[in-house]
Protein backbone atom coordinates (compact mmCIF):
# COMPACT_ATOMS: atom_id res chain seq x y z
CA UNK A 1 0.00 0.00 0.00
CA UNK A 2 1.17 3.13 -1.01
CA UNK A 3 -0.39 5.77 0.99
CA UNK A 4 -0.74 10.00 0.12
CA UNK A 5 -0.53 11.98 3.23
CA UNK A 6 -1.36 15.55 2.13
CA UNK A 7 -0.85 19.50 4.19
CA UNK A 8 -0.01 22.63 3.13
CA UNK A 9 3.68 22.57 6.46
CA UNK A 10 3.20 26.18 6.59
CA UNK A 11 5.68 25.35 8.44
CA UNK A 12 6.30 21.48 8.88
CA UNK A 13 5.45 21.02 12.83
CA UNK A 14 5.94 17.94 15.61
CA UNK A 15 2.04 17.28 14.74
CA UNK A 16 2.99 16.09 11.20
CA UNK A 17 6.13 13.99 12.02
CA UNK A 18 3.93 11.92 14.71
CA UNK A 19 0.95 11.99 12.00
CA UNK A 20 3.23 10.65 9.05
CA UNK A 21 5.22 7.94 11.92
CA UNK A 22 1.75 6.81 12.29
CA UNK A 23 0.92 6.16 8.93
CA UNK A 24 3.79 4.78 8.19
CA UNK A 25 3.42 1.73 11.05
CA UNK A 26 -0.14 1.07 9.05
CA UNK A 27 -0.33 -2.58 7.82
CA UNK A 28 1.71 -3.13 4.70
CA UNK A 29 3.06 0.37 4.26
CA UNK A 30 6.81 0.68 3.83
CA UNK A 31 6.70 4.30 2.28
CA UNK A 32 5.19 7.20 2.68
CA UNK A 33 4.28 10.57 -0.46
CA UNK A 34 4.30 13.35 1.44
CA UNK A 35 2.38 16.07 -0.76
CA UNK A 36 2.71 19.79 0.15
CA UNK A 37 -0.32 21.47 -1.19
CA UNK A 38 -0.61 24.95 -2.03
CA UNK A 39 2.65 24.96 -3.83
CA UNK A 40 2.05 28.12 -5.62
CA UNK A 41 1.29 30.24 -2.46
CA UNK A 42 4.00 31.64 -0.82
CA UNK A 43 5.25 35.00 1.12
CA UNK A 44 1.23 35.42 2.95
CA UNK A 45 0.45 35.14 6.31
CA UNK A 46 -1.18 31.70 6.04
CA UNK A 47 1.24 30.55 3.07
CA UNK A 48 4.36 32.28 4.23
CA UNK A 49 6.87 29.50 2.90
CA UNK A 50 7.83 28.73 -0.68
CA UNK A 51 7.07 25.59 -1.95
CA UNK A 52 11.24 24.83 -2.34
CA UNK A 53 11.39 25.95 1.23
CA UNK A 54 9.12 23.26 2.46
CA UNK A 55 10.74 20.63 0.46
CA UNK A 56 13.94 21.68 2.49
CA UNK A 57 12.18 21.32 5.75
CA UNK A 58 10.45 17.91 5.22
CA UNK A 59 13.64 16.64 3.53
CA UNK A 60 15.36 17.79 7.03
CA UNK A 61 12.57 16.43 9.31
CA UNK A 62 12.17 13.56 7.76
CA UNK A 63 15.71 12.44 6.77
CA UNK A 64 15.86 13.08 11.19
CA UNK A 65 13.33 10.46 11.88
CA UNK A 66 15.28 8.24 9.10
CA UNK A 67 11.90 6.83 6.81
CA UNK A 68 11.49 6.29 3.51
CA UNK A 69 9.36 8.99 1.51
CA UNK A 70 8.47 10.80 -1.44
CA UNK A 71 7.80 13.92 -2.14
CA UNK A 72 5.60 15.83 -4.35
CA UNK A 73 4.33 19.67 -4.66
CA UNK A 74 1.04 20.12 -5.80
CA UNK A 75 -0.75 23.53 -6.69
CA UNK A 76 -4.46 24.72 -5.85
CA UNK A 77 -7.09 24.70 -8.25
CA UNK A 78 -8.91 27.58 -6.93
CA UNK A 79 -12.83 27.49 -7.14
CA UNK A 80 -12.32 24.03 -9.64
CA UNK A 81 -12.37 22.15 -6.58
CA UNK A 82 -13.35 19.02 -8.52
CA UNK A 83 -9.95 18.77 -11.36
CA UNK A 84 -7.91 19.40 -8.07
CA UNK A 85 -7.56 15.62 -8.16
CA UNK A 86 -6.31 15.36 -11.29
CA UNK A 87 -3.78 17.85 -10.14
CA UNK A 88 -2.53 15.23 -7.33
CA UNK A 89 -2.26 12.33 -9.82
CA UNK A 90 -0.29 14.93 -12.16
CA UNK A 91 2.07 16.39 -9.45
CA UNK A 92 2.36 13.05 -7.54
CA UNK A 93 4.11 9.58 -8.19
CA UNK A 94 1.30 6.81 -7.76
CA UNK A 95 -0.78 6.31 -4.71
CA UNK A 96 -3.59 3.84 -3.60
CA UNK A 97 -4.91 5.72 -0.49
CA UNK A 98 -4.85 9.31 0.63
CA UNK A 99 -4.78 10.74 4.61
CA UNK A 100 -6.09 14.01 5.43
CA UNK A 101 -8.21 15.45 8.05
CA UNK A 102 -9.32 18.26 6.19
CA UNK A 103 -12.76 18.20 5.55
CA UNK A 104 -12.66 20.37 2.54
CA UNK A 105 -9.82 18.33 1.03
CA UNK A 106 -12.15 15.10 2.18
CA UNK A 107 -15.23 16.68 0.38
CA UNK A 108 -13.05 17.53 -3.52
CA UNK A 109 -11.92 13.89 -3.17
CA UNK A 110 -15.10 12.22 -2.60
CA UNK A 111 -15.90 13.53 -6.27
CA UNK A 112 -13.43 10.91 -7.24
CA UNK A 113 -13.25 7.05 -6.32
CA UNK A 114 -10.38 6.88 -3.55
CA UNK A 115 -9.96 6.20 -0.50
CA UNK A 116 -9.65 8.91 1.96
CA UNK A 117 -8.52 7.95 5.88
CA UNK A 118 -7.85 10.12 8.88
CA UNK A 119 -5.26 10.13 10.93
CA UNK A 120 -5.31 10.76 14.88
CA UNK A 121 -4.24 14.05 16.08
CA UNK A 122 -1.72 14.93 18.31
CA UNK A 123 -2.03 17.87 20.56
CA UNK A 124 -3.25 19.93 17.86
CA UNK A 125 -4.54 22.82 20.07
CA UNK A 126 -0.40 23.57 20.20
CA UNK A 127 0.59 21.62 17.14
CA UNK A 128 -0.75 23.67 13.94
CA UNK A 129 0.63 25.91 11.87
CA UNK A 130 -1.68 28.74 12.17
CA UNK A 131 -0.76 28.38 16.55
CA UNK A 132 3.12 28.00 15.48
CA UNK A 133 2.65 31.12 12.56
CA UNK A 134 0.74 33.80 15.51
CA UNK A 135 3.69 32.82 18.15
CA UNK A 136 5.97 33.61 15.46
CA UNK A 137 4.60 37.13 14.45
CA UNK A 138 4.13 37.72 18.38
CA UNK A 139 7.63 37.15 18.82
CA UNK A 140 7.14 33.97 21.28
CA UNK A 141 9.79 31.41 21.40
CA UNK A 142 7.47 28.41 22.14
CA UNK A 143 7.16 28.09 18.46
CA UNK A 144 10.81 27.15 18.78
CA UNK A 145 9.53 23.49 20.92
CA UNK A 146 6.69 22.79 18.74
CA UNK A 147 8.74 22.07 15.08
CA UNK A 148 11.50 19.61 14.55
CA UNK A 149 15.28 20.33 15.37
CA UNK A 150 16.34 20.34 11.68
CA UNK A 151 13.16 22.29 10.97
CA UNK A 152 13.93 25.10 13.76
CA UNK A 153 17.67 25.56 12.79
CA UNK A 154 16.17 25.83 8.89
CA UNK A 155 13.59 28.22 9.61
CA UNK A 156 16.16 30.82 11.68
CA UNK A 157 18.53 29.88 8.67
CA UNK A 158 16.25 31.77 6.28
CA UNK A 159 14.87 34.52 8.57
CA UNK A 160 11.67 32.72 8.22
CA UNK A 161 10.45 34.47 11.85
CA UNK A 162 11.06 37.50 10.48
CA UNK A 163 9.08 37.06 7.17
CA UNK A 164 6.26 35.51 9.28
CA UNK A 165 6.33 38.72 11.49
CA UNK A 166 6.18 41.27 8.49
CA UNK A 167 3.54 39.50 6.79
CA UNK A 168 1.32 39.36 9.86
CA UNK A 169 1.75 43.33 9.92
CA UNK A 170 1.61 43.77 6.40
CA UNK A 171 -1.95 41.77 7.08
CA UNK A 172 -3.12 43.62 10.26
CA UNK A 173 -2.73 40.19 11.56
CA UNK A 174 -0.64 42.44 14.40
CA UNK A 175 0.90 45.69 14.99
CA UNK A 176 4.13 46.52 14.48
N1 LIG B 1 -1.32 18.17 15.50
C1 LIG B 1 -1.49 17.34 14.46
N2 LIG B 1 -1.50 16.00 14.66
C2 LIG B 1 -1.68 15.15 13.62
N3 LIG B 1 -1.89 15.53 12.35
C3 LIG B 1 -1.89 16.86 12.10
C4 LIG B 1 -1.69 17.82 13.12
N4 LIG B 1 -1.77 19.05 12.57
C5 LIG B 1 -2.01 18.86 11.25
N5 LIG B 1 -2.09 17.54 10.98
C6 LIG B 1 -2.38 16.94 9.69
O1 LIG B 1 -1.62 17.54 8.66
C7 LIG B 1 -2.45 17.74 7.50
C8 LIG B 1 -2.61 19.20 7.23
O2 LIG B 1 -1.38 19.82 7.18
P1 LIG B 1 -1.29 21.38 7.45
O3 LIG B 1 0.12 21.78 7.26
O4 LIG B 1 -2.29 22.09 6.66
O5 LIG B 1 -1.62 21.41 9.01
P2 LIG B 1 -2.14 22.53 10.00
O6 LIG B 1 -1.08 22.63 11.04
O7 LIG B 1 -3.52 22.16 10.46
O8 LIG B 1 -2.19 23.85 9.12
P3 LIG B 1 -2.71 25.35 9.39
O9 LIG B 1 -2.97 25.52 10.85
O10 LIG B 1 -1.57 26.15 8.86
O11 LIG B 1 -3.94 25.49 8.55
C9 LIG B 1 -3.84 17.19 7.83
O12 LIG B 1 -4.00 15.88 7.35
C10 LIG B 1 -3.86 17.23 9.33
O13 LIG B 1 -4.71 16.26 9.90
N1 LIG C 1 -9.42 23.40 -5.20
C1 LIG C 1 -8.24 23.24 -4.67
O1 LIG C 1 -7.28 23.80 -5.12
C2 LIG C 1 -8.10 22.33 -3.48
C3 LIG C 1 -9.10 21.46 -3.06
C4 LIG C 1 -8.86 20.67 -1.95
C5 LIG C 1 -7.64 20.75 -1.27
N2 LIG C 1 -6.70 21.61 -1.72
C6 LIG C 1 -5.40 21.78 -1.00
O2 LIG C 1 -5.03 20.65 -0.30
C7 LIG C 1 -4.28 21.03 0.82
C8 LIG C 1 -4.93 20.45 2.03
O3 LIG C 1 -4.12 20.72 3.10
P1 LIG C 1 -4.74 21.17 4.51
O4 LIG C 1 -5.01 19.88 5.21
O5 LIG C 1 -3.70 21.99 5.09
O6 LIG C 1 -5.97 21.99 4.23
C9 LIG C 1 -4.28 22.56 0.86
O7 LIG C 1 -3.10 23.00 0.27
C10 LIG C 1 -5.49 22.90 0.00
O8 LIG C 1 -5.37 24.16 -0.62
C11 LIG C 1 -6.89 22.38 -2.79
Amino acid sequence: MRPLFIGRFQPVHLGHLSAIEWVLKQDGVDRVIVGIGSSNQSFTFKNPFTAGERIDMLTEALDSINVKYSICTIPDTGGLASIWFSYVRNYCPSFDLIYSNDEFTRLALSYWKIPVFNTPLFNKEKLSGTNIRLLMALGKKEWTSLVPEPVREFIERINGVERVRKLAVIEGVVKE
